[in-house]
């Protein structure tokens, strides 16, 4: 169930890069407890968005708003530190690396030996392998392989564990099923739905509107820099979100209930 106050509020957002203008006033509330379908054509803005909320773009002017604070400077540390974690098919992992060191990656814990600080494998290893357990790996897969020998959908599964075990707050999926069989895919769609319903916020963006509209509880819609439909998936078709889509934002009639 999602809480009153947004998560993250984002208010009259606008974003150029030199003479482009990348996001045109964009508005838009997150709710913890919530998963959120971002979808629009090729170029509609919707990574920039994100990239916004994961401190990697600083907006040209606007607002953002996390847990009732404004954002005041943005930071691509600051937002992992406020528990936000996107979940890419490509990245996100080092292939070279165990899923131990993976799963802890930039967050090694550390023990000492005579005051000496060595990396804790024992805690990486102990932790991952009942997280990856619980995430639905593969019995013959243990913590110390390297992530290389994954498949799509595990891969993603361990990045999800990875937010979960760290307390995110926020997951941000970007095309997180690209690729993937349609095992894999029902696999990762179960988990993002898991996430949202422990309270985190989801933000799932794709391509796909069908598969969206069946897990999302909202969908936001983004053409050419701007928001032009943000409807709950109670309230509209698949079928009309994806003719809104298809025109541009120009005024659908075909709207109506699942
Ligand atoms: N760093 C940048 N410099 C200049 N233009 C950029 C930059 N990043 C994105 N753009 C432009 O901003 C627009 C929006 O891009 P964005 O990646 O946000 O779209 P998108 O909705 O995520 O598209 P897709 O579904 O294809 O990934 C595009 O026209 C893109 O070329």
């Amino acid at each position: 169930m999602a809480s009153t106050t947004p998560l993250i509020q984002v208010k009259n957002l606008q974003l150029y890069f030199g003479a482009f203008h990348a996001l045109k006033n964009v508005s838009v509330d997150f709710n913890a407890g919530e998963l959120i379908g971002l979808v629009g054509d090729n170029g509609a803005g919707k990574t920039t968005l994100i990239r916004v909320l994961c401190g990697i773009h600083k907006p040209t002017s606007g607002e953002v708003w996390f847990d009732g604070k404004r954002v005041e400077k943005f930071h691509p540390k600051l937002a992992i530190d406020q528990g936000m974690e996107t979940i890419q098919q490509s990245v996100g992992l080092c292939d070279n690396l165990s899923i131990a060191r993976n799963f802890y990656l930039g967050r090694e814990p550390v023990r000492r030996i005579m005051g000496i600080p060595i990396l804790d494998f024992k805690k990486m290893r102990d932790m991952s392998s009942k997280v990856i357990r619980e995430f639905g790996l593969r019995d013959n897969v243990s913590a110390d392989d390297e992530v290389e020998r994954l498949s799509g959908g595990e891969r993603q599964s361990v990045k999800i564990g990875r937010a979960v075990e760290f307390k995110n707050r926020v997951v941000i999926m970007d095309e997180p099923t690209n690729h993937l069989s349609v095992r894999e895919r029902e696999h990762v769609n179960e988990l993002a739905v898991a996430l949202k319903e422990q309270g985190l916020l989801v933000i799932y963006i794709t391509h796909d509107i069908f598969q969206v509209h069946k897990l999302a509880d909202r969908i936001v819609i983004m053409e050419n820099g701007e928001k032009i439909e943000d409807a709950l998936t109670s309230a509209m078709s698949a079928d009309a979100l994806e003719e809104i889509i298809r025109q541009g934002g120009r005024k659908v009639e075909k709207r109506g209930a699942v």
